[in-house]
Order: C-alpha cells, then structure tokens, then sequence
C-alpha cells in the first residue's frame, strides 16, 4: 500500500505571496518523515501540496512537481479527489464528525467512495479501529456520537476515519498540539505501527517527538522575512539531531531561535 512521493521544484502561492519556494525531496515508503522549522516557514502549506489540499483555497496555486510512485499528482487527467482519497489527511485539532456515530465517523469516506455491503462495512470498520489502537476502547459503543470520546481518542478516531479508505500514505499535520501527554504517547505508538503500512509524513514542533517517532527530517526555514520558504537540509532524523550539516539546522535544534 505505502508509496514513495517525489518532489521537484515546488513553489507554492497564496495568490500573489510565493509561502515556499524549489522544495525538493523524496520521501521514502514505510517511514516516518517529519517537518519541522520556526513558524510561518511553509510546513504546512507543503504538507497540503503533497495531496492537492492547497489549491482548495481561493488563490492558491502550485507550481513544481509530486510524483507518487511516479505517477504526476498534479497531471491534468488526475483528480485531485481521488489524490486525496490515496493520500489521507490528519489535522491538529480532532475533527470527528459531530453528530455522526463512531461507527458512522468511520464508514463515511467508504460510503463516499460508492455502495459497500453492511457486512463488509462491518470488517472494515473493525479493522480500520483495531488499526488505529481505538477499538477496544469502542467496541461497545459504536452507535454513540464520536464527539463523545476523549480528544485522543477522537484523533484516533480520526486517524481510523483516515486509514478505512486504505490510503496509500497519510500526512498528519500536528497531530499531537491539542492532546495531553498520555494520548500524545498513544499516537506516537501508533504511528510507530502504521509505518509498516503507510508513508508517514507529519508536521510537528515539538522537537522530541520528530527525534523519537521519525525516520528521516527535513528542517524548513524562512531565507528573510516575507521571504518564502526552503528546506534547509534533509537526513536521517539521528544525524539531523546530532550531527546537522547546517547551522541554522543546529541552532533551531538546540532551541536557539524559532
Ligand atoms: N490560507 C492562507 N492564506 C494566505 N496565506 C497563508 C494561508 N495559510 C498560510 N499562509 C501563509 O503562508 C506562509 C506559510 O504558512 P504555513 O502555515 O504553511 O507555515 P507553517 O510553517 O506550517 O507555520 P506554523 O508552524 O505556524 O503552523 C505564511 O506566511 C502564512 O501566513
């Protein structure tokens, strides 16, 4: 199911303000790649790049290339719904949705996707919880609202709602921020196993959790202010931590600005 994504060139706009500029990088399947850099530097707008999210806001446009598996995203015959369906997203805040049952939450993108029989939704329901380290925790109460559940168990919930539709990779955008320690350590545990599955890119400021859970990093910055932003340097996340090549690498690593 994991695929590597390939990126060239990319610059990505806010109508007339370049936010990123040349951003290449590959990303490798069944690993965990993080981003991370000061503020306002682009990780997020790059995430949204990587499966046609951007171009939803008016304005916004790409210019560059993402290949999955070296097939163009941003082709003219390609959809940028079934990129999205291939390239699941998970978002800083849990957003189940609010009047839809756990097992509904789950079901939705299936049921978007075209008529599946009950009893196949069944299995994949149970699946895609059980994957998300939720059902346990659920089993008994799959017809109660998801916005019932803890905020940790919402973002599994969510990240649940996310893997039913079987993506081929899933980009989670600081997933952790709005969640305490404890579920914090149960995302992080997950994403651990999900790895085995999919490619796994996410946003993240906090520094020891892209050292704990990520394969390889890539560090963004801004070259001045309101200037766009580049990465900076990209490895293996221990050398990244150790050892970076760049110096602003290693002054924001060691808390020095951002
Ligand atoms: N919807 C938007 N419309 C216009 N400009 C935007 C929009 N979203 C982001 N930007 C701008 O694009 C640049 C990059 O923002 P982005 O959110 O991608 O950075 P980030 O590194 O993810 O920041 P943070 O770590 O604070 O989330 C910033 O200058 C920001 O103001």
């Amino acid at each position: 199911m994991s695929k590597q994504i390939q990126v060239s060139g990319l610059d990505a706009y806010y109508g007339g303000h370049k936010a990123i500029e040349d951003v290449s990088m590959t990303i490798e399947p069944r690993s965990i790649t993080a981003f991370i850099g000061p503020s306002g530097c682009g990780k997020s707008t790059f995430l949204r790049t990587l499966n046609r999210m951007h171009e939803v806001i008016p304005g916004a446009r790409v210019e560059g290339k993402v290949l999955l598996d070296g097939e163009d995203l941003y082709a003219s015959t390609v959809e940028p719904v079934s990129v999205r369906r291939m390239i699941g997203m998970v978002f800083q805040r849990p957003n189940p949705f609010p009047t839809m049952s756990i097992y509904e939450n789950v079901a939705a993108g299936l049921r978007l996707n075209g008529r599946v029989a009950k009893s196949e939704l069944d299995g994949i329901v149970e699946t895609s919880l059980k994957g998300a380290n939720l059902w346990n925790e659920v089993k008994d109460r799959l017809n109660k609202p998801g916005a019932g559940l803890s905020g940790g168990q919402q973002q599994r919930l969510c990240i649940a709602r996310a893997i039913a539709v079987q993506p081929q990779v899933l980009l989670m955008d600081e997933p952790c921020s709005a969640l305490d320690p404890i579920s914090t350590l149960a995302i992080e545990d997950l994403m651990a196993k999900l790895k085995d599955d999919y490619t796994i890119v996410i946003v993240t400021h906090n520094m020891q959790q892209a050292a704990r859970v990520s394969d390889r990093t890539a560090f963004f910055n801004l070259t001045a202010q309101g200037k766009p932003g580049k990465v900076v340097e990209m490895d293996e996340t221990s050398r990244m931590f150790t050892n970076p090549t760049e110096k602003a690498t290693e002054d924001y690593i060691t808390g020095r600005f951002g």
